[in-house]
């Protein structure tokens, strides 16, 4: 009966009315698939902003995050629900402090695992900042001991060798008379410190004229226009990424060909250790790949399925190790341009850090880890450059089941986005908070502010892993280069004296300047 109805059916329409039959069904299909997370805040009583049926918020972004995120604070207060602002998830939005610790640290197993704004299908899915719930905990384990203070104090002398070769750098391009560029040489110095505390390569490697590591690492994330659009696109149809991924479109945030230069070189050095293994039972760990050694265990070993046990596979090996190149040293390199940028908006902000530098580590004394307490200065200035430049603007989280906390419901599966940038920015804190004031960072002044309110590196127990050797590095390089050369603006640099820096967002996920930073330096008298 159904058949006849169907033939009959096929018979009466045209292959144009069958077409525009599918396209109706698609298009009511894909405003379906669309929409069918709308009306959650609305369900649980969160206010905010009505989203567009398909494109969500995406008109009212057009003016930049921080705008449309200040209007809505505005808005609604210090909470709103919203749609889309995460691939195909109702998200809620937060700059309310209480609510914060309750997200990243008081009730943290609701919301253990991190959502990111872009998917990859590269090696770092398998690495820590990609790993959910329990498999997290499992590479936060290894992991963790890779950067205590006491491992940091050990492997100091490797971060004062690059630093010293960064100096060299800098000074050969001045006695050429040529801009520093900024963000290049200091990308040098980060992949140089990775490579060498990370996997024991030699910095003379790394500090080869354009050596494979240090320009592959600071290519690892490349996004460009064509990505950025087919990733907005998968914002509506996560479907589509699969689609292009399936019929194998370039279209992941990390660069496949450094991907895979990366890969193969930790599969060889992998194999090279394990083999070695036995020769060096008992002895310290020499470097990051020695820890992973000593956590390796075949693919199929049930320990991996232990929140307690200290393991990881080769797989999860290589996703830790690329992990950390891609969040060790691009992070670094953009933090250096903006610190080093502020002390020559700043001269007298410079003299400042100069004079503390010569007063610590005095001309003809060896740096040493005890030396790095005493800057406190040039602490302050640091943090007043990640709170005034922060290079990750959100933190975002995935709940995992549904909870009311101060009174506001957040269903399992919702995103949760905290706007760390701006928080950083918010006069309830900051008092005049776009003005460049290291001063904040006192001791008096730190003590009668929350702690929360400055989060650069996030907060809680999913923290940034690699905050005492990214700290550790600012500090020491400054030492090494402002103890030998003084930077300035001129005519000639990027940005020109006088002029304001220009920043863009990347993958939807960090902010650099849109032109590198190139700078005049001289010798210090
Ligand atoms: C100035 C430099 C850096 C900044 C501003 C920075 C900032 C951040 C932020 C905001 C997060 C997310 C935290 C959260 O979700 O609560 C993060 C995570 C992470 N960072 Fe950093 N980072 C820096 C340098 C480094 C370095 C040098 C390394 C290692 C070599 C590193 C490794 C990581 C890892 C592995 C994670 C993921 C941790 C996890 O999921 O458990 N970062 N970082």
């Amino acid at each position: 009966m159904q058949l006849d109805v169907l033939t009959e059916l096929s018979g009466a329409l045209s292959l144009t009315q069958w077409l525009l039959f599918f396209l109706v069904l698609l298009l009511l299909l894909s405003y379906i698939y669309a929409t069918n997370y709308h009306g959650v805040w609305e369900k649980h009583g969160v206010p905010g902003p009505k989203p567009w049926p398909i494109l969500d918020h995406t008109l009212d972004l057009k003016k930049g995050v921080d705008a449309a995120f200040r209007e809505w604070f505005q808005k609604y207060g210090d909470t709103f629900g919203a749609y889309g602002l995460l691939p195909h998830r109702a998200t809620l939005v937060t700059k309310d402090l209480s609510l914060v610790k309750q997200i990243l640290v008081k009730d943290f197993n609701n919301f253990s695992s991190r959502i990111r704004p872009q998917k990859s299908m590269s090696s770092i899915k398998d690495g820590i900042s990609s790993a959910a719930g329990n498999t997290w905990r499992r590479h936060r384990q290894v992991t963790s001991p890779m950067f205590t203070g006491a491992r940091m104090k050990l492997i100091m002398n490797h971060v004062c060798v690059s630093a010293e070769n960064l100096t060299h750098l800098v000074k050969q391009h001045m006695e050429k008379g040529e801009l520093i560029p900024v963000r290049f040489v200091c990308s040098k110095f980060s992949a140089e410190v990775i490579a060498r505390v990370g996997f024991g390569i030699a910095s003379h490697e790394v500090s080869k004229e354009e050596s494979e590591f240090a320009v592959f690492s600071r290519n690892f994330a490349k996004s460009t226009r064509r990505k950025e659009l087919i990733a907005t696109s998968c914002y509506f149809f996560p479907l589509i990424d699969n689609i292009l991924r399936f019929f194998k479109f370039d279209v992941d945030f990390v660069d496949e060909t450094a991907d895979n230069y990366f890969v193969t070189i930790l599969k060889s050095a992998i194999e090279e250790r394990k083999e070695k293994k036995s020769e060096r039972d008992g002895q310290k760990a020499r470097d990051m790949l020695d820890f992973f050694i000593e956590a390796a265990v075949e693919n199929e070993d049930p320990r991996l399925r232990d929140t307690n046990s200290k393991t990881l596979s080769t797989k999860e090996i290589i996703g830790n190790s690329t992990s950390l190149i891609i969040a060790g040293v691009e992070t670094v390199s953009i933090t250096l341009q903006s610190i080093l940028y502020c002390l020559v908006l700043y001269p007298e902000i410079q003299d400042k850090v100069v004079a503390e530098v010569f007063r610590v580590v005095p001309p003809g004394v060896n740096l040493v880890y005890e030396h790095l307490q005493e800057l406190k200065y040039t602490t302050q200035v640091i943090n007043e450059c990640l709170r005034l430049f922060p290079l990750f603007t959100s933190l975002y989280r995935l709940t995992n089941e549904t909870k009311k906390y101060n009174g506001v419901k957040i269903p399992k599966g919702c995103a949760v986005q905290i706007p760390t940038g701006l928080i950083m920015k918010d006069p309830k804190h900051w008092v005049d908070p776009e003005k460049f004031d290291p001063d904040r960072f006192s001791p008096e002044n730190k003590a009668n502010r929350d702690p929360l309110a400055f989060m650069p590196f996030g907060y809680g127990p999913r923290t940034c892993l690699g905050m005492r050797l990214a700290l550790m590095e600012l500090k020491v390089i400054l030492v090494y280069l402002l103890r030998e050369v003084r930077f300035t603006l001129s005519e000639r640099t990027e940005p020109k004296r006088g002029e304001d820096i220009k920043l863009e967002m990347i993958s939807r996920t960090f902010v650099r300047p849109v032109k590198p930073v190139l700078l005049e330096v001289h010798t210090r008298e």
